[in-house]
């Protein structure tokens, strides 16, 4: 027989197919053909081996709002229907970047779990009457699998293919930003770029940090059979312009998680820490920066931070009016309130969450608030070396080497530079983008922080020296009575005193 001939029998097969479905949906009564379609479907039971499960995409009662096992699904074949459908759908995803694809109506898609075969298969119902609340169209995925390994499916399998699913929508998602203003937050769209690959620091430690947050978000089982909260707090401390901020977005990058930046110092009191950080959902960083100065952690501290902060004054007078602002917002958040919603209340509901405390003085923190358990991995960035300043070359300049890496390589030991300081050098001077302009310039940078860093430990010295004679000249026992008067005084002019007369002041 030809392919003609062929094709001919088979038009003519379908045909009469067609006409007798006519007559028996015309001529058989409803209620008759109804019991037909019920037997057939028993009678088939028997000789068809294969399972079906059907997952609509509209749920509810009145259709209104996707399944979200139906999402799901459609994410978690994606990868699958792209490579295996003809037909597929491309709309936009829901992230706003980039293009998702599914299948299309009555495609069909193989999946293979442990061995096992099934089929996915999408398709779509069409309403004879649509209305509102019953729209036209309400399309499906069907999961044809073997009865015999009906289990093994219904049990890991499905639970695999969402969980799966959702984690693709995580991974794919648009990360956020949210802030507190009071006790609500807001957000925007987070679009750092910040990544470990381009973080200058060394690549031992970097790969260390990499390694325990991946560690971290896989580890659930773990957790919970150690019957610990899934939570990790990192507290990163180092000099300004080390990259502490950046390490985070590069955080929040790496694992996925939205970032919640909680400024303490605009909430009022425990209660609302307490609703904002239950809001916080899983899959998400907290950062609290800058903890030194964003919460009283006791009466003395204030003032010593006060002194600090007038030093830094002096030097950066643009900082001026953020610390000011600090100072007169009376926030009634207590230390052991932030330390009992990290580890009570807020850790027994919900996990993956990580909280990271930045902070340019670690030495000033309560030790009851750095203890392990609390803040698990003290991280420190500090000024830039040969090894990080090599990453900063590699990312500002794309290059490897260069003969004036060896007189940068012996100024970075002697003089402190901070990445951020060592990465303004290295931006392009010219349109042409010369190497050797930039690496210039930030020799007589090195050159330059060398220099001060020696006047400065002149000074010091001197100091020291004049205070050593001070103490000779004046018998031990009056200082002692003069430092003990000093004490005396503090103890008298209890903390809240002292923040009022300084919000007086303002
Ligand atoms: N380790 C680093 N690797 C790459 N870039 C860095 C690094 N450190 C700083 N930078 C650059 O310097 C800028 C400032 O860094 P960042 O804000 O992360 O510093 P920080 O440690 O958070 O400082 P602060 O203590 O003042 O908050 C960043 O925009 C980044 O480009
Ligand atoms: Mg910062």
């Amino acid at each position: 027989m030809t392919t003609k001939d062929m094709f001919a029998n088979l038009g003519s097969i379908i045909a009469s197919l067609m006409f007798a479905w006519a007559m028996f949906q015309q001529y058989f009564p409803y209620q008759l053909r109804k019991n037909i379609e019920k037997y057939s479907q028993r009678l088939l039971r028997f000789v068809y081996p294969y399972i079906q499960i059907r997952f609509n995409e509209l749920s509810g009662e009145r259709f209104f709002s996707r399944s979200e096992a139906y999402i799901a699904i459609q994410t978690y074949l994606s990868t699958r229907s792209s490579t295996q459908a003809k037909r597929l759908k491309a709309d936009i995803a829901r992230n706003g970047q980039t293009l998702a694809l599914s299948m299309d109506d009555h495609e069909e898609v193989e999946d293979e779990f442990e061995g096992v075969k099934l089929w996915w298969a999408s398709g779509k119902d069409i309403s004879k009457s649509p209305s509102y609340s019953n729209p036209e169209e309400k399309r499906y995925y069907k999961l044809t699998f073997h009865k015999q390994h009906r289990e093994l499916i219904l049990g890991s399998y499905l639970n695999h293919v969402l969980k799966e699913g959702k984690a693709i929508e995580v991974r794919n998602r648009q990360r956020k930003l949210y802030t507190n203003s009071a006790s609500k937050w807001s957000h925007v769209v987070l679009n750092h770029p910040a990544k470990f690959q381009t973080l200058a620091m060394e690549q031992e430690k970097k790969k260390e940090i990499m390694d325990d947050l991946i560690a971290f978000s896989k580890a659930e089982e773990f957790y919970e059979r150690v019957g610990r909260a899934w939570k990790r707090g990192y507290l990163l401390y180092g000099p300004p312009g080390t990259g502490k901020s950046t390490m985070i977005a590069a955080m929040a990058n790496l694992l996925g998680y939205d970032l919640y930046d909680l400024e303490l110092t605009s909430v009022k009191n425990n209660t609302d820490l307490r609703k904002l950080l239950m809001e916080v959902p899983n899959k998400s960083i907290i950062v609290i920066e800058d903890i030194d100065c964003s919460i009283d952690l006791t009466g003395q501290r204030k003032g010593k931070k006060t002194e600090k902060d007038e030093a830094e004054e002096q030097k950066d007078p643009k900082q001026k009016p953020e610390k000011e602002e600090k100072a007169t917002e009376a926030s009634q958040v207590t230390l052991s309130g932030l330390l009992n919603f990290i580890d009570g209340l807020w850790s027994a509901c919900g996990g993956e969450r990580l909280i990271v405390f930045t902070t340019n003085y670690v030495e000033k923190l309560d030790p009851a608030l750095i203890r392990s358990g609390r803040m698990d991995k003290h991280i420190e960035l500090s000024y830039c070396r040969f090894e990080a300043f090599k990453v900063l070359a590699r990312n500002y300049l794309q290059i490897e080497s260069h003969p004036l890496f060896d007189r940068i390589r012996e100024l970075l030991e002697e003089a402190n530079l901070s990445p951020a300081d060592v990465a303004e050098h290295l931006m392009p001077k010219t349109a042409s983008g010369d190497p050797k302009l930039s690496l210039e310039s930030l020799i007589k940078g090195l050159e330059k922080a060398k220099e001060e860093a020696r006047l400065k430990a002149e000074e010091e010295a001197r100091l020291k020296a004049e205070e050593e004679a001070k103490k000779i000249e004046q018998p031990p026992k009056e200082q002692d009575k003069v430092e003990a008067e000093e004490e005396a005084k503090k103890i008298e002019q209890p903390a809240k005193e002292q923040d009022k007369v300084v919000t007086a002041e303002d």
